[in-house]
Order: structure tokens, then C-alpha cells, then sequence
């Protein structure tokens, strides 16, 4: 799914009213009604007091339609306008007067200085205050007010982004931004929805389809994806009746150091769990006999040194290669290191120590053979490219190595992001199960086992982290978070495939029928 900027947001805001011939206040309705069809399909009639909060603009010009058709469904509310500035938006007038047309009930100005009105914990808050608009810091006055929000502990929905979250720069304060429960963003979601620094305010989001105009979604480049099971079923490849193991390629991992052998055999298992042909690991002569013993179906070449890896030497023709798992930078492995990278001419994948080489030694980056795959967890990607000042600049700062090496970065966290060729593709699988010793080394298998069947490095990467996050979705429905290990991640790598054949059901938006009574016919 593609991610658009603000300027493109409002682009197709203004194309889509033109080329559909409506007003923007038509724009407007529409949006204000897919906010109310999808609480109402979840309500379904509830009581409950809904206090909905519009700022003076489109956004809470949104918050005043969806406001208007609670009313006159028959639902508990209460309209305040955070009067945060003198200007009042086209459309948030109309609407304005539209609203007091509807019901004796007209909405509450709230201004600097007012009381903060009453919220119990069992309301629930719409945040329409402000949108994509927001420009500038937000007056203190209305900082309490969030505040005031976060305090009641209601259940808060936010109207297309959360209050007070810019589109592109991370907020000064934390308390200047809406903490929401549930995010309703039209069309598409925002790229802070999945920053470290700034997906904190969003626990869950929707994107409503408002009907911006199919062609102008369809033929706008975005700078970022998101990437779901509908963006990465196109990838998978068939296998065919009489295909033998030759056809889907031969890994090579090279790693491993005496006492951190184990990150290799998580890797190599991974790469014949991604559907790999063959795996061969390379590493020192003490990881000979666990590999052999643990997993027989990895071949196993060790290097003359007992311990750590000193000269990267083997007689395999791979079509793929994974290094750095577990190995060390001692002084030795460092050369090897080097020597390897200056002759490599297989399709790659660089990973822990490996980066921290690079590191080391970045005279070796214009080695690094093009469409090379990094996958460096923050700590990796700051002895990289150095420190940034938030996570936009992160991104920038990542686009511009990734382009002047000619690689692909993944960037490893919540929502990993691989950064290629001036995109951002955004992992939307994985949970805090992952957060755990071996989990990195075993993504890295999976991408070289699909680089190793002739995935592309953009294809192995994108459908790499999402199978591995989607794996270890599914093995805590067993495991639990904190029971989740690297190896179950491998495991239930098959149940991730299985589930891209099951198209999930969208929850409709009509409410659910009652379900049938077992003897009702
Ligand atoms: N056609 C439609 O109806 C559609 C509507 N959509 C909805 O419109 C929303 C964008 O609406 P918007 O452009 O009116 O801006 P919004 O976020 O409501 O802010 C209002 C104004 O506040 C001002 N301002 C900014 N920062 C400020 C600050 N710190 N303190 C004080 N004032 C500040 C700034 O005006 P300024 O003062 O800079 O002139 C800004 O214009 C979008 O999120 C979505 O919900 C569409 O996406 C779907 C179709
Ligand atoms: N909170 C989280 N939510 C989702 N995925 C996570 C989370 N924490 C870590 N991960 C994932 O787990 C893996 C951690 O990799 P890494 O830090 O290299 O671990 P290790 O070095 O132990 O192998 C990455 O794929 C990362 O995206
Ligand atoms: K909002």
C-alpha cells in the first residue's frame, strides 16, 4: 500500500474534487461518512457518550460530519470546538452550520483558559482537532488539553492522523500529541504511523477509502509502502510438479566464532526453511561437528583456523551468500573479511558483524557488489552511517548510502524498513516476540534463502521480512511473547506461507449477523 506525503494528499484532495466534479465539502461528507460507517458498524447503537473534538479546520470539519450523523443515528453526543485559532475553514463552516442545524445540542467553543470538560474513563474521544495541516507547535492551552485526554483514560479515535503528529518531523514534546487507541486515516496511513519515535501515539489505524480519484492513487509514485500480504503475494514463485532441489539454488553462510556457532546453524536452517535448495556453511573448524550433528542437512566447510574464520576459501558455485552471523572482528577474520569482499561477485546479504567490518573499515564499502542486501539494527546502521537527529533524518541519511553504494539497507525494529533506490518499503508483520537473541540471524537466512531461489534483492528483502514477521505472529499464538525463541520463527516459517493463500476476511462493514444456533437450519 502506497504511503502519500502531505502535498500529495492534498493534490488528490483537489484532482479528485475536479476530476469528479464535487464540491470539497462533498469531499468533506464523504470522508465524515466513512468515519461513521465504520464506528457504527463496531458500535452498533451503543450508548456510550461520544465527545468529539474538531479544530477550525478540514480536519475538524471531518469531526463535525461524523458528529452530525451520530446524532441523527440516535448516539450519546457531544460536539467541542478547540478554538485554537481565529480562521475558520470553508468547510468546517458549512458543516458548522449544518451541525446546529441538526440538533439543539450546538457544539461547546472551548478556548485558552476555559475548564477542561468533564471525561469519564467509559466515553469515547474523537480527535479532530487537527490533521495533515498542522504547521507549527501547538499552543500550551491545548497541550492540556491532550493531556487531559491521556489522563481520563478514554478510549481515544483519531480523526486521519493523531492531533498534534507531523507528517514529517518528529514532535518536541510528547505531550503535544494525541496518544490514540485507534487512528481512522483516509485513504492511506502516514509514514510517522511507523517510526520508533513516532508510532508510539498510534496503537492501532485503519485507512478508509474515501474515494480519492483510482487513477491518481494508481499513477503517483509514493517515497514509501507499506508492505501487507497483498504486496507481497505477487512475489512468491510457484513451484513446479517435476522441480528439483538444483532449481531453487545453493546457500552459502559464512560465520560463526568459537561459543556463537549456533547464529549460523539459526541461519542455514532458516535458508532451507525459506524454501532454498541447498545450504552450505562456512566457519571455523569448531563449528564442524555441532553443525554436522544439530543439522544434517547443512554441508558444512571449515576454515584452517580452530576458532575464528581467517581465510574465506571454498569450492561451491552459490547463487547466493549470507555473511556475519556470529563473526567476530578479530584482526584475522577482519582481512578475510576483505579479501572475500573484493572478489565476491554472488548475490549478497550482510548482516551483524559483517556491517560491524564494514564499519571498521569503510575504505571496503566501494567493494560491496551492487544490489548487496545490509540489515543493520539501529546500533549497526549508527557505526554505519553515522549518528542522525531523528528518525526522518535516519531515513535520509540511509537513502543517500544506500544510493551513493548502490545497496539495499534494511533497517531492522518494529516495522523494519528497507531503504532502495529512494524508497521506503515498510514491513507491516512482526510483534515484540521478536525481540530476542538470534531472531536477526535467522531474517538473514530467509533472505539469502530466497536471494538463493532468485528472488531479486528488493523481492527477497520485502518478502523476507515479512514472512519472518508474519512466522513469529503466528508462533505466539502459542509461544507467547516472551517465550518466542529464534528458532520457533523458523518453525512456523511454513504456516507463514500457508497464510499467504488465506485471503483474510474484511471485516465487513455491515454489522455481523447473529451467528446461527447449531440446530437453526
Ligand atoms: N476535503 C475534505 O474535507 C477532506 C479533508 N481532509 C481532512 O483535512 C485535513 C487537513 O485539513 P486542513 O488542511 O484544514 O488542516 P488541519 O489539519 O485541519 O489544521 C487546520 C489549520 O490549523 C492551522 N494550524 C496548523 N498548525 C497549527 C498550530 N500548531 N496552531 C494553530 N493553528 C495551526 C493551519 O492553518 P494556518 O493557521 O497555518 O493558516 C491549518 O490549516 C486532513 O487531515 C483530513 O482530516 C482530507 O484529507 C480528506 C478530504
Ligand atoms: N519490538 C519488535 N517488534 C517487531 N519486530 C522486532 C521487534 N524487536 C526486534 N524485532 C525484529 O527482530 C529482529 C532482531 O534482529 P537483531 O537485532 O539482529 O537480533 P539478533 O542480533 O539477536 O539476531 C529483527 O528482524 C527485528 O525487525
Ligand atoms: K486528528
Amino acid at each position: 500500500m502506497k504511503i502519500f506525503s502531505k502535498e500529495q494528499i492534498y493534490e488528490g484532495d483537489r484532482l479528485t474534487i475536479k476530476k469528479q466534479n464535487i464540491s470539497s465539502a462533498d469531499l468533506m461528507e464523504r470522508a465524515g461518512i466513512s468515519l461513521f460507517n465504520w464506528l457504527d458498524a463496531r458500535l452498533q447503537g451503543a450508548p456510550v457518550p461520544i465527545l468529539v473534538f474538531c479544530g477550525i479546520g478540514n480536519n475538524g470539519g471531518n469531526g463535525l460530519v461524523l458528529a452530525r450523523h451520530l446524532i441523527t443515528h440516535g448516539y450519546n453526543v457531544k460536539t467541542f470546538i478547540v478554538d485554537f485559532s481565529d480562521k475558520r475553514s470553508q468547510d468546517f463552516l458549512i458543516n458548522y452550520e449544518r451541525l446546529k442545524g441538526t440538533t439543539k445540542d450546538w457544539p461547546i467553543s472551548i478556548h485558552d483558559g476555559d475548564d477542561l470538560p468533564l471525561i469519564s474513563d467509559q466515553d469515547i474521544i474523537v480527535d479532530a482537532i487537527f490533521g495533515v495541516g498542522l504547521n507549527r507547535p501547538i499552543s500550551n492551552w491545548v497541550v492540556n488539553l491532550f493531556k487531559h485526554f491521556k489522563a481520563s483514560k478514554a478510549l481515544t479515535v483519531s480523526v486521519d492522523i493523531p492531533s498534534g503528529l507531523f507528517t514529517d518531523r518528529v514532535p518536541k514534546h510528547e505531550d503535544a500529541v494525541v496518544f490514540s487507541s485507534l487512528i481512522l486515516s483516509f485513504q492511506t496511513p502516514k509514514l510517522a504511523f511507523f517510526l520508533p519515535e513516532t508510532s508510539k501515539y498510534v496503537d492501532q489505524w485503519e485507512a478508509l477509502d474515501i474515494g480519492i480519484d483510482t487513477q491518481y492513487l494508481q499513477d503517483t509514485e509514493t517515497e514509501a509502502h507499506i508492505l501487507g500480504k497483498l504486496d507481497v503475494l505477487p512475489m512468491y514463485k510457484q513451484r513446479g510438479k517435476f522441480s528439483h532441489k538444483g532449481e531453487f539454488g545453493h546457500a552459502l553462510i559464512i560465520g560463526g566464532s568459537y561459543g556463537k556457532i549456533g547464529a549460523v546453524q539459526l541461519a542455514s536452517r532458516a535458508v532451507l526453511a525459506s524454501g532454498a535448495g541447498l545450504v552450505t556453511a562456512f566457519t571455523p573448524k569448531c563449528g564442524y561437528i555441532p553443525l554436522q550433528a544439530a543439522f544434517p542437512e547443512a554441508m558444512v566447510i571449515t576454515d584452517l583456523d580452530e576458532e575464528k574464520i581467517t581465510n574465506i576459501d571454498f569450492n561451491i558455485k552459490p547463487t547466493s551468500i549470507g555473511i556475519g552471523v556470529g563473526l567476530g572482528t578479530d584482526e584475522k577474520t577482519l582481512d578475510a573479511f576483505e579479501t572475500f569482499l573484493k572478489s565476491n561477485t554472488v548475490p549478497l546479504v550482510i548482516d551483524a558483524d559483517g556491517l560491524n567490518s564494514l564499519s571498521k573499515n569503510n575504505k571496503l564499502l566501494k567493494y560491496l557488489k551492487e544490489d548487496s542486501i545490509l540489515t543493520p539494527h539501529p546500533k549497526e546502521l549508527e557505526r554505519l552511517i553515522g549518528a542522525w537527529e531523528d528518525d526522518f533524518d535516519k531515513l535520509k541519511k540511509t537513502k543517500a548510502f544506500a544510493k551513493k553504494y548502490k545497496v539495499l539497507v534494511l533497517i531492522k525494529g518494529a516495522n523494519s524498513i528497507a531503504v532502495y533506490q529512494d524508497k521506503l518499503y515498510i514491513n507491516s508483520t512482526g510483534n515484540p516476540g521478536l525481540a530476542t537473541a538470534g531472531s536477526g540471524d535467522v531474517l538473514t537466512g530467509v533472505i539469502t534463502g530466497l536471494l538463493a531461489q532468485g528472488y531479486t534483492a528488493l523481492e527477497a528483502t520485502c518478502f523476507g521480512m515479512y514472512l519472518h514477521g508474519k512466522s513469529a505472529d503466528i508462533a505466539i499464538e502459542f509461544k507467547g511473547y516472551q517465550s518466542l525463541i529464534a528458532s520457533d520463527v523458523i518453525s512456523y516459517l511454513g504456516q507463514a506461507y500457508l497464510d499467504l493463500f488465506e485471503l483474510a476476511e474484511k471485516p465487513s462493514a455491515a454489522p455481523k449477523q447473529e451467528p446461527k444456533s447449531k440446530n437453526e437450519k
